[in-house]
């Protein structure tokens, strides 16, 4: 076994390590949340409490992908509109890019806003120290390339995330952006490695999941990762292995919809 996989049952995560928020829970009406399931509700609190903690008049804001996203982008177009915020939003995906334009919300980009006062991004498993895993929606290349443009990363996500390790509770592997022509070598280097690779099929698509990028993604199980910055630093010299999805020492605070309707919110500890 590698000295950053360790596959002895996982510690549970100790609550202790949160503080909590006070979201004021009279501005979200019965009205938004009818209808969600209570991970969905979770994940619209998370949301609603960061944008409202970390969103300012003025900024340049990275704007994440995937479903907690959404209900992030949903509170951001109703702060600007009751408090004429302006706010140039930078998308992470295709998908964050029509959720800004339906939105209609200021549309950027990295080349003309190079530096961004946050960025707001869910994830979907996230460590006692703040590391997370990301890529489960495929879009992990150009979050992480936003993300660490942003002064802060806050991350946005529901309970059923938190771990005490990475590969603890998200089992489907490290999703890793691939170049197309050499995903064969680089699962067979993933196997060497002790991983156990797995190509990402499209569900509506005959073939292979192709990245907003014109990548492929290959998701590979390491098991539970004490040591992940190791592991990523492996991964990242294989060639044609463009991105991994580790999110490692980048977030600086995470928001938790909680089960209970509470929002729990986890800092990053001190780093060197
Ligand atoms: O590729 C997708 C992104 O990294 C998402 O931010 C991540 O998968 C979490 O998505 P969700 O908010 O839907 O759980």
């Amino acid at each position: 076994m590698r000295g950053y996989a360790c596959r002895r049952s996982p510690r549970k995560f100790s609550l202790k390590l949160f503080s909590v928020v006070d979201v004021k829970m009279a501005e979200i009406s019965q009205e938004v949340l009818q209808g969600l399931d209570t991970v969905a509700q979770a994940k619209l609190r998370a949301a609603y409490a960061a944008v409202d903690n970390h969103v300012k008049d003025g900024q340049v804001v990275g704007i994440g992908s995937g479903s907690t996203v959404v209900f992030a982008v949903q509170r951001l177009a109703q702060r600007v509109r009751d408090e004429n915020l302006r706010v140039i939003c930078i998308p992470t995906s295709f998908q964050a890019r029509q959720l800004i334009l339906e939105n209609k919300l200021v549309l950027g980009d990295l080349n003309a806003n190079p530096v961004l006062d946050v960025a707001i991004d869910g994830a979907d498993e996230v460590s006692a120290q703040l590391d997370c895993i990301k890529g489960g929606g495929g879009c992990l290349l150009q979050e992480k390339i936003v993300a660490s443009n942003a002064d802060q990363l806050i991350i946005i996500a529901d309970y059923s995330k938190i771990a005490d390790y990475l590969g603890s509770v998200w089992k489907k592997g490290v999703p890793l952006e691939v170049i197309a022509d050499c995903y064969v070598p680089i699962m067979r280097k993933l196997e060497k490695m002790g991983g156990k690779p797995v190509l990402r099929m499209a569900k509506a698509k005959a073939g292979p999941c192709v990245t907003d990028n014109g990548n492929f993604i290959v998701d590979c199980d390491f098991g539970v990762m004490q040591e992940p910055a190791k592991l990523e630093q492996q991964l990242l010299s294989i060639p044609g292995l463009v991105e991994t999805g580790f999110f490692l020492q980048m977030a600086v605070k995470a928001y938790f919809g909680m089960q209970d309707g509470s929002v729990k919110t986890l800092d990053a500890p001190a780093r060197q």
